[in-house]
């Protein structure tokens, strides 16, 4: 923490995508607070602010910004498709612009809002290879029971087709697979149903962060996943818990497409991160 940040706090803002929750710590002045402590003290509903995930924004020499990703457990995250949207969002009324470049661990992702007012992100070519998902089996034929698919985004994903998604015990099923041992890293898991042509119903199971009301490169995944399948075309509209997403599965990537929302933006005391300093 430097010394500003010791006596006035570090600025954060609170945003979410169709219930996807963050914070949102612009360090491009240079100051890095962030560690795992801190992570999981912000993140924890409780005693902290709260979040699915924690954007960090850095400078970008190739492009608007940079974006990394934390997950509630402290765990770090290679995509985030709905901070990804608010995030850019928020930097286009900034910028005084209707589009965007960042970069991710994934490469450069481009971003725009649409003239409904949406925003949307280009999450790049789905990965399908078992080695950059990763996952230790064919990603089309996983040898685990419901006959998931496994789908990479810049982060893992595993997708079960069923009758009924809301039925489904998220809860339950979710933390089992997310430590499955074909996934190395650990994995998202989603639950999909076919509403109606082109349309699923998802809930997810995020790795690092459990229940969550959307998740962005989730939808992503699922959305190819039915596409691979045979089950919609490669436009698709998703319902999720916290709303309704859509995906475009064009030559140049997969798009994302959803609402955003800036819930607040406030200050975390030096006293709330002194503690979480002393945090393991
Ligand atoms: N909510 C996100 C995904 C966040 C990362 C995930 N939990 C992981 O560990 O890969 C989204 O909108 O994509």
């Amino acid at each position: 923490m430097n010394v500003q940040s010791a006596l006035s706090g570090l600025p954060f803002m609170k945003m979410h995508g169709a219930g996807n929750d963050f914070v949102v710590i612009d360090a491009r002045s240079g100051d890095d607070p962030v560690t795992p402590a801190l992570a999981r003290a912000i993140g924890d509903r409780h005693r902290g602010v709260g979040f699915d995930q924690l954007a960090v924004i850095r400078p970008s020499e190739s492009a608007d910004f940079t974006l990394e990703f934390w997950n509630s457990d402290g765990s770090r995250a290679g995509a985030c498709g709905n901070a990804t949207r608010c995030v850019s969002d928020w930097m286009m009324g900034q910028l005084g612009r209707d589009s965007l470049s960042l970069t991710t661990e994934r490469g450069t992702l481009f971003a725009r809002r649409r003239a409904d007012g949406l925003v949307s992100v280009n999450m790049g070519a789905p990965i399908l290879e078992a080695a950059g998902i990763p996952v230790l089996a064919d990603p089309m034929a996983l040898p685990i029971e419901g006959d998931p698919v496994a789908v990479g985004m810049g982060n893992p994903h595993c997708i079960f087709f069923v009758p009924d998604a809301e039925a489904v015990d998220l809860t339950g099923i979710g933390p089992r697979i997310e430590h499955h041992p074909l996934f190395p890293e650990r994995t998202n898991v989603e639950f999909a149903s076919l509403t109606a042509p082109d349309h699923l119903r998802m809930r997810v199971w995020e790795r690092g962060a459990g229940v969550t009301l959307a998740c962005g490169s989730g939808t992503c995944a699922t959305a190819v996943a039915a596409c691979l399948k045979g089950l919609t075309g490669r436009h698709v509209i998703v319902d999720v818990d916290g709303g309704r997403l859509e995906v475009d599965w064009r030559e140049d990537g997969v798009w994302l497409t959803g609402p955003t929302a800036m819930v607040f933006e406030s200050r975390l005391p030096a006293a709330f991160l002194a503690r979480a300093a002393e945090t393991p």
